[in-house]
């Protein structure tokens, strides 16, 4: 444990320093403590320095004297920087925390090396929502809004499979400090940055879970279209708090973005994301089945639909797969067809979306195409 004070109130914190030219540094959500980001943390020490704090008024850190906006929590996270000499970090924002960051990347980008927006947005919630949350955790105390938030938090695997961790984290939201958790929920009630974040040029990863219900995928991915170079992922079957549910996922995620893209060769980048879309089974088996005869063609593909198509940033693995779909069906390639309706699994394509695509293409391309097509998801769906 560390503490330092800052603006008069104690701030606590960790900070893994073992000289790294490279330093994460991470902002919490709404009514969380700095213990959510552990198991991400175990995986990430080894490429770079890592800091971790309670927000003003969160965990074991003091309460400010006056409100907080987001624009106080990011000088604060500026000044705790200044403190340990950060000059410049790779930003890991979730929530509140992401709109930190966002705040961050619009108007100091000279302290971000990358940001990594998770499971945020410029603005979340309404007024109203926000102003009801606060009468109520006023009135009953969090306690009393502590079921419903982890329905938000967590996926209903989760819920079934994961019950001691549900508890603990139920416990460490019952038990946050009230006042702390109010002033950063008026925070969040009085920050829209919708305009301000078209500014931000920096690379920028953004995460959405699909069982996310307080900021949903449709709403992280229209943050990730309104930022210029950023992208966006799709985390399947987790809720708000990913680093918590799939640690492993953001990890995998954060270095590919953070580490690799910058040395990766295009043939290396076309790995990453040919596994990540077609599985590792697949992608072994394929590379088992190569041979001097059509090693170069192989590469070819890795390199050219992998690495420097399917891996830009400009559309969603989803949208990809979709496109994908429409003109293999339209051309006929019912093998490759086939490959890529199972790849939906890993895509974030649903089985509605796929039915809305084969009824479209039955426009354009006619009924006999999207009737072969048909067939040949249904025949991929009945023995998946
Ligand atoms: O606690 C919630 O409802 C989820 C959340 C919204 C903003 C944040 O930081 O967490």
């Amino acid at each position: 444990m560390s503490w330092t004070i800052l603006q008069g109130i104690p701030i606590h914190y960790a900070y893994l320093d073992h000289q790294s030219p490279r330093t994460f540094v991470f902002i919490n959500s709404l009514g969380t403590d700095f213990r959510i980001w552990d198991a991400v943390v175990d995986k990430l020490k080894d490429y770079g320095n890592i800091l971790r704090f309670d927000k003003p008024g969160h965990g074991l850190s003091g309460l400010p004297s006056t409100p907080f906006q987001i624009k106080d929590y990011a000088e604060i996270t500026l000044e705790l920087m200044d403190y340990l000499h950060i000059e410049r970090a790779v930003i890991v924002g979730l929530s509140i925390g992401g709109i930190i960051g966002q705040h961050l990347g619009v108007n100091h980008p000279e302290r971000i090396e990358k940001l990594i927006l998770s499971n945020t947005a410029p603005k979340i919630g309404s007024t109203e929502t926000w102003n009801s949350r606060i009468e109520k955790v006023r009135n009953e105390g969090i306690e009393s809004i502590a079921d419903m938030v982890m329905k938000v938090w967590f996926s209903e695997q989760f819920h079934r499979e994961r019950q001691a961790e549900l508890l603990g984290y139920r416990n460490m939201l019952a038990n946050s400090p009230l006042e702390g958790y109010l002033m950063a929920c008026a925070a969040i009630r009085d920050n829209d940055l919708s305009a301000a974040i078209t500014q931000i040029q920096l690379p920028c990863l953004c995460f959405g879970g699909t069982a996310d219900g307080s900021t949903p995928p449709a709403l992280v991915e229209s943050m990730a279209n309104s930022i210029p170079n950023a992208q966006f992922v799709l985390i399947s079957d987790v809720g708000h708090i990913p680093c918590v549910e799939a640690p492993q996922q953001i990890v995998h995620e954060i270095l590919d973005f953070v580490v690799y893209s910058d040395t990766k060769s295009l043939y290396q980048k076309g790995m990453i994301t040919r596994r990540a879309v077609l599985g590792n089974a697949h992608v072994d088996r394929a590379e088992a089945n190569k041979t001097e005869f059509d090693r170069t063609f192989q590469e070819y593909i890795t390199n050219n639909a992998w690495g420097a198509i399917w891996s830009r940033p400009g559309l969603t693995k989803r949208e990809r797969s979709i496109l994908t779909i429409a003109v293999l069906a339209t051309l006929g390639q019912e093998e490759e067809l086939a490959m890529h309706l199972r790849a939906t699994a890993n895509t974030g394509t649903s089985l509605e979306d796929i039915k809305e695509t084969l009824l479209h293409i039955a426009i354009y391309a006619g009924v006999p195409v999207s009737n072969t097509a048909f067939r040949v998801a249904k025949k991929v769906f009945e023995t998946a």
